[in-house]
């Protein structure tokens, strides 16, 4: 798209990502003027750029009109509001001033139905609405976050260039943004990689707990297992590991482990601020993709939110109740290296069955998505970073006869997680044994499983084993196990 360059950008929603994106892109160069309901926000925003010099790269202003009349003719937006109404407000407060060549970029963790549905909205009167999904929480919003951005392909080559130079870059300097494709598809990859990430979560969350509660291993021992596991081997540079040892350590002003002081209590998926745990699920079971380490770290998630009602049912529990016990294990450094297999496993298991979830929405809308692109977006700046995981699928994606329907089905995973069951099979047999919980780990191993099994039952119409091999089609043969009967046959 010659002739496009942006240089004022007009940024809506400046809480923890809006505010430091705007910081980021004033340290780029860019003239930016924000808005957002909270004076409070503005009021901080304004603190924190003055306090770094910064205040005269980066502006506030009074509301939409004094924004927009602050911007170049064509003007850019960027969006970073909660999901649904909020997003919807802005959009209907700038369509006075919106005029052909405009473009919206949204970077909140918007459903992919809405950002289309702006899409066929505004794409008749030539404004550009880009879906990007932006990972990395505030941290990476303010040095350089992974950035996911979906739309038409005009959309996609205008905004390309101003999101390369503030999206986070690869070990290797390559920007952690690719136009990824049409319509919503952004969107869709950003709530997917949500997903993998609750997979992940969930993960670390249930082996801090064999470690710490089930062989009773300091946290500091722990932060250091964490931090060997980052350093090298199959957890090699992952994000949600990395942080896991900052979480071992910190501690706060009085000396007390911050992490020791905080409930099991998650309420973000349940009062649905947070959406993208919940789409990745409904899509899940909606394409028939068995996320099952996904889908389990979520309704963990989901229980884990209203401790007052566990803590009533424990107490009808009676007498019998669940006791969490010590593992009985011959050998800690044995099992602390089946842990490291485990969490492999796991975190695996999860890319695979996001990578398939995406597959199957790619094929469903025909978006022709680039598998080694989406990785290059999780590379960097993301909260599923992996390097170890993403190097590995990238190879399997370079090979010309992959699998690009069935992960699993490629060696390169295969083989990885195959070497890998035992040790995670020993895993689960232990915490079950002493009552610790395993909701993902078990329902991954469960998963890789039936997903390698041959031995399946065909429901109603069913294939015979010396049948001819086939994809996802009913079988030819019925047997009557119970004739049907009405009071007449009697
Ligand atoms: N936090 C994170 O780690 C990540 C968040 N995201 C996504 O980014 C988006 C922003 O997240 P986050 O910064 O954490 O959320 P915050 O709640 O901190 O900030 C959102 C801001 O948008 C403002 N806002 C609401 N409506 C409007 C409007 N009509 N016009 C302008 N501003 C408005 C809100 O104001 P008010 O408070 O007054 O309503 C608030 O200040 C969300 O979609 C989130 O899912 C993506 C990646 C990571
Ligand atoms: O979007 C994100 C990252 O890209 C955030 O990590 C996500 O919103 C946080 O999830 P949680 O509900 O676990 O706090």
């Amino acid at each position: 798209m010659g002739g496009f360059e942006v240089t004022k950008v007009g940024v809506l929603g400046i809480g923890s990502m809006g505010g430091a994106m705007s910081m980021l892109m004033g340290e780029a160069g860019y003239e930016v003027y924000y808005f957002d309901p909270s004076d409070e926000n503005m009021d901080q925003l304004e603190k924190a750029c003055r306090d770094i010099h910064l205040d005269n790269k980066v502006h506030r202003t009074s509301g939409y009109d004094d924004l927009c009349s602050k911007l170049s003719e064509t003007k850019v937006f960027v969006f970073s509001t909660p999901h649904g109404g909020p997003a919807d407000k802005c959009v209907e407060s700038l369509k006075p001033h919106l005029i052909a060549g405009d473009v919206i970029i949204d970077c909140g963790n918007e459903h992919w139905e809405n950002t289309e549905r702006r899409q066929r909205d505004l794409g008749p009167k030539g404004v550009h609405y880009v879906g990007c999904g932006v990972s990395g929480g505030y941290q990476s919003a303010r040095a350089g976050p992974s950035m996911a951005p979906g739309g038409s392909v005009e959309s996609l080559e205008k905004v390309m260039p101003f999101l390369r130079s503030i999206a986070a870059k690869d070990s290797q300097g390559r920007p952690c943004t690719i136009p990824v494709g049409p319509g919503g598809s952004g969107h869709y990859v950003k709530m997917v990689h949500n997903g993998i990430e609750q997979g992940m979560m969930s993960v670390i969350a249930e082996v801090w707990l064999l470690l710490t509660q089930g062989l009773g291993i300091s946290d500091e021992e722990v932060s250091n297992i964490f931090k060997s596991w980052n350093d090298h081997g199959p957890l090699r540079e992952c994000f949600l590991i990395a942080i896991g040892v900052d979480i071992e350590r910190a501690k706060d002003e009085d000396g007390q482990r911050v992490v020791s002081q905080i409930r099991d209590k998650v309420v973000q998926d349940v009062d649905e601020e947070e959406g993208t745990g919940i789409w990745t699920c409904e899509e899940a079971v909606a394409r028939h993709v068995p996320a099952a380490s996904i889908l389990s770290a979520h309704l963990f998630r989901c229980a884990s939110s209203d401790l007052a009602r566990r803590m009533k049912n424990r107490k009808s529990a009676g007498s019998q109740k669940v006791k969490p016990q010590k593992l009985s294990v011959s050998s800690q450094e044995e099992f602390v290296e089946a842990l490291h297999s485990a969490t492999y496993f796991c975190l695996l298991a999860c890319f695979a069955q996001g990578l398939d979830l995406i597959r199957q929405k790619d094929k469903d809308k025909d978006w022709k998505l680039d598998y080694r692109n989406i990785l290059q977006l999780w590379r960097g700046g993301c909260i599923i970073k992996a390097e170890h995981i993403t190097d590995l699928l990238d190879k399997m994606y370079a090979r010309e006869d992959h699998d690009l329907d069935d992960i699993l089905g490629n060696e390169e995973v295969g083989n990885e997680l195959s070497g890998n069951y035992q040790a995670t099979k020993k895993v689960v047999l232990k915490a079950v044994e002493a009552d610790l919980f395993v909701p993902s780990i078990s329902q991954t191993l469960e998963y890789y499983k039936y997903e390698t099994s041959l031995d399946y039952f065909g429901a109603h119409m069913f294939e015979k084993k010396n049948d001819p091999m086939r994809g996802v089609e009913k079988g030819d043969h019925h047997y009557e196990w119970k004739p049907a009967k009405g009071k007449s046959d009697e």
